[in-house]
């Protein structure tokens, strides 16, 4: 008897982790069936993956580009449903597929992200920004639903590997596990004076040494906020407090992160930088799939370093630190203000060193406060991003 596919809406299709989901998707043929592709701006690629893989729902940013899209894919357009907007993306979100990756960038993916998980099917989550503004009432969420979340940020991932079978984010301590060690490729930045930082441009601050990545999430990586950022997602994810969640910088990115336990055992995922791994691991998961990643080969690489980070040229990993202890709605704030100064810094309207500066203003103006709900968190957010920008303005006006 044929077995059905698995279908699968992406959320971010056209983005670094859409495009590699669907490459893993694309070599097991017969095995998934894709429900939603959505874009925003980049409607030659969408137009591309439509042809390609045939979605039933393809959402765009507004009506000018869901026209594009149409005028692109002409009589390949078939009955592909085009919607945009937030309710196109919150329609393709509670699409009911059996597997939703979460792969938007940034606060725009929290509000499909948590639409998908409502769904109660299986969210491969990449997008983290959700899980640092919104912790608590995500993780609320996916416990209403009984949604299984799946990490497939690389570090998270590899802990979801290393942990054991019957783990339980209420009670980390009884499977024996007492640290979580995230690794940090240290980013293009590792080794720069910080006397030279002040000058990097946006093009030096997203060339990662390891990984290709969208252009936010390289510059959260060259500041360490990117680590930072994963730090807060790990306590939600397993439950760990920042007590035992450390980060040790190691450049090469083959080992994606630890689990430490009672006994002194340590657990690693290892494999060479590429997010068709985690990604095929969650999509195939509890199977394994063939991802098209080469294997590693050891002696090749002869050694792996491991060192601590450097927290006076990069701020931002203990600003994290500092929202993760305060709680509440700091977290939501540091991300809010981090958005908005990454955006600035792209755009060449704030130094890269002032993206920490930004952030610090932002949390130190902003009182801590309990999330109630996502009206409250989406006030919260707002009111950061207006002292972030404040705090830009400033900056630009004093150069
Ligand atoms: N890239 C990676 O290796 C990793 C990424 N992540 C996380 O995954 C997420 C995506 O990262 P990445 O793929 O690199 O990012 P990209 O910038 O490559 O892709 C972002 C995706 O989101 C879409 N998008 C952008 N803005 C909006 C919006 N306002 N509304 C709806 N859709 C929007 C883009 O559409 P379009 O391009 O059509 O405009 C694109 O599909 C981030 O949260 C990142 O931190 C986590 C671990 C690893
Ligand atoms: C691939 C991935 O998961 C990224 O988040 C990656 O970890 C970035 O590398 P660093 O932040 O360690 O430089
Ligand atoms: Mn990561």
């Amino acid at each position: 008897m044929a077995v059905d596919a698995v279908t699968v809406t992406i959320l971010g299709a056209t983005g670094s982790i859409g495009t590699s989901a669907l490459d893993v998707m694309a070599r097991h043929p017969g095995r998934f069936r894709v429900r939603a592709l959505t874009g925003h701006r980049n409607i030659g690629l969408l137009a591309q993956q439509c042809r390609r893989f045939r979605p039933e729902l393809a959402v765009v940013a507004d009506a000018q580009a869901a026209s594009a899209l149409r005028e692109q894919l002409g009589a390949a357009c078939g009955d592909i449903q085009i919607l945009y907007g937030e309710d196109g993306l919150e329609y393709a979100a509670g699409s009911g597929a059996d597997i939703t990756v979460a792969a938007i960038v940034g606060a725009a993916g929290l509000r499909p992200a948590l639409r998908a998980v409502a769904d109660g099917g299986r969210i491969l989550l990449a997008n983290k920004e959700s899980l640092v503004m919104a912790g608590a009432l995500f993780m609320d969420a996916v416990a209403r639903s009984g949604a299984t979340l799946l990490p497939l940020d690389s570090e998270h991932n590899a802990v979801f590997q290393c942990l054991p079978g019957n783990f339980s984010r209420a009670r980390p301590v009884d499977s024996g596990v007492t640290r979580v060690l995230l690794t940090a490729s240290g980013g293009p930045f590792r080794a720069t004076p910080r006397s030279e930082l002040e000058q990097v441009t946006p093009e030096q601050a997203c060339a990662h040494p390891n990984w290709s990545m969208g252009r936010k999430i390289s510059v959260d990586s060259a500041t360490l906020m990117n680590k930072g950022l994963e730090v807060i997602e790990a306590s939600w994810l397993f439950g760990i407090d920042a007590d035992h969640l450390d980060v040790v910088v190691h450049p090469q990115s083959i080992v994606h992160s630890l689990v430490e336990y009672v006994d002194g055992t340590m657990l690693a995922q290892m494999s060479n930088p590429d997010m068709r791994t985690p990604i095929a691991h969650a999509l195939g998961w509890p199977e394994r799939l063939e991802a098209g990643v080469t294997p590693l080969d050891l002696v090749g690489l002869g050694r792996l370093d491991f060192g601590a980070p450097d927290h006076d040229r990069f701020p931002c990993l203990g600003l994290a630190y500092q929202a993760l202890r305060a709680g509440g709605s700091a977290p939501a704030v540091l991300n809010a203000a981090n958005e908005e100064a990454v955006s600035a810094f792209l755009d060449q309207c704030l130094p890269f060193t002032g993206i920490a500066t930004v952030i610090e203003t932002a949390l130190e103006c902003a009182e801590t406060v309990d999330l109630t709900g996502i009206d409250a968190l989406l006030a919260v957010d707002g009111a950061a991003r207006r002292v972030a920008r404040d705090a830009i303005a400033r900056a630009g006006a004093a150069q």
